[in-house]
This record gives C-alpha cells, structure tokens and sequence, in this order.
C-alpha cells in the first residue's frame, strides 16, 4: 500500500489527476473506473484542466462508473449520470458511447448487473479504480454486512449514508432507498486502486479501513488486500494513521 499524505488540498487533486493522466498517456486505451462523491470533484477539475491544455486525450479510453442511484431520472440533477457530465464528461473527448453508468432505471434491474459486469469483462478489466469511502467505510455502495457481494448489484442504501448524500437533495425523503453498485469483488479486480479520503470526518474511518481488521463490517478494509493500492489522504484525514 502506498499512502500519501497532502497538506494542501490542490496537491492531492494534482497528484490523483497526474495518476490518471499518467497513464491514459502511457495506455491510451485504458479503462478507467470512476467514483463520484464530494471527494473527487477536484481530481476531475485537474484532469479537465490538463486536458485542455493538450496533454491527454481520452478518445479511445473507456470509463465504468462504480454505481447509480435506482429510480432517479438519468437527467436529475443529483443523478451519478449527470454528475459525471457536469464535473467530467462534458468536458474531456472520452466518446459517450465509451462512458459507462449502471442503469438506475432498468426494468429488470438483474439483468443490467449481470450485463455490465459482462461489459467491464469483455472491456479487459479495470486499468485503474478511483474510490472515495463513506464515513461507514462503503466502497461505492458496498455498505457494511454480514456478507459483501461480488458482482454489480442492487443494494439498498444505509440510513447513514442516506443522510450523509442529503445534502444534495432538497430533503433527506427525496434521497433514493437504493442504487446499482459495482460489487466488492469487481473493484478489487481492478489493476490499480486509488483511494482518496478528505478531512476530519473521514479520519476515524480511514484509520479503520486502512489499519483495522480486514471485515466485512468495513468494505474498504478488504482493500488491504491488494497489490497495487495507493490512497491519497489530506492531513485532517490522516490524523489518526501514525
Ligand atoms: O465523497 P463523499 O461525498 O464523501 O462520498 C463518499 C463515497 O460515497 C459515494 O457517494 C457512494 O458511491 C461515493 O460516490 C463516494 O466515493
């Protein structure tokens, strides 16, 4: 595990943004996965920035976001489907068609996990998987149990986390129950992880997940178990970690 720890916060968007710039240049082709959240918006505002300076191109790069909430229009605002125009894709030459979310409104909702776990498969995995955590310790929504599902699934959100994502919407009532999330298995599949944890709220949690026992109680704690995962932490979230 590689663990970095920032001072500043512009520089921990530079250092995520360079990590995924770095190497769409050295693999053009590759397939990225993206989280959203408070916690990546100013990576994606550093990697807009260097795209526009002529730096990267993703027209032959792929994307799979880590979930969508189920039952809300793909164009609602608080939708994963337009955060990810509004802070990435509607800025960047990634091409539509190669810019992938699970479909929140699907009419039969298994079949469209099974269908983008096949996608991802046949995509030749994930080069790179961007996650934030939830004060919890979800991995996109993989929130804590007695057991954690591998593959793309529909989960029904903890009341924590409800309220931790009303902020976005007018009241906590109208915070979807549930989401389409890619499974824990399908994240650790991915080649490289970059994890990224911001301030004191998360510090409790991030000392959990990256120090405590690996648990199902705790879904990122099993990304101790991979080979190649950096985390990028501010210093309010790593005050706890020695
Ligand atoms: O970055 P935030 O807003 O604290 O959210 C934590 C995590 O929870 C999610 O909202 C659920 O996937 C992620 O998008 C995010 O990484």
């Amino acid at each position: 595990m590689n663990v970095l720890v920032f001072d500043d916060n512009e520089k921990l968007n530079e250092a995520g943004a360079n990590i995924i710039v770095s190497l769409v240049q050295t693999n053009p082709r590759a397939v990225l996965g993206l989280a959203t959240g408070g916690t990546p918006v100013g990576i994606y505002e550093q990697v807009v920035r260097m795209y526009k300076q002529g730096l990267v191109s993703f027209r032959n790069a792929t994307s799979y976001n880590l979930d969508e909430y189920v039952g809300l229009p793909e164009d609602h605002p608080e939708s994963y489907h337009t955060y990810m125009r509004r802070h990435l894709f509607d800025h960047i030459d990634l091409p539509a068609d190669s810019a992938h979310l699970p479909n929140g409104n699907a009419t039969d909702p298994d079949a469209e996990c099974a269908a983008y776990d096949e996608m991802i498969e046949r995509s030749g995995q994930i080069d790179l998987q961007l996650l934030g955590i939830g004060h919890n310790g979800h991995i996109g929504f993989n929130e804590p149990d007695t057991d954690l599902v591998r593959g793309t699934h529909v989960v029904t959100l903890a009341e924590e986390t409800r309220k931790a994502n009303a902020r976005y919407f007018d009241a906590i009532d109208d915070v979807p129950k549930q989401a389409i999330t890619m499974g824990i298995g399908s994240i650790l599949k991915a080649k490289t992880i970059l994890l990224v944890v911001r301030g004191a709220d998360k510090a409790e949690i991030a000392k959990r997940a990256l120090t405590g026992p690996i648990t199902t109680d705790v879904p990122a704690s099993l990304l101790q178990t991979h080979p190649r995962l950096t985390v990028l932490l501010d210093r309010a979230a790593a005050r706890h970690l020695s």
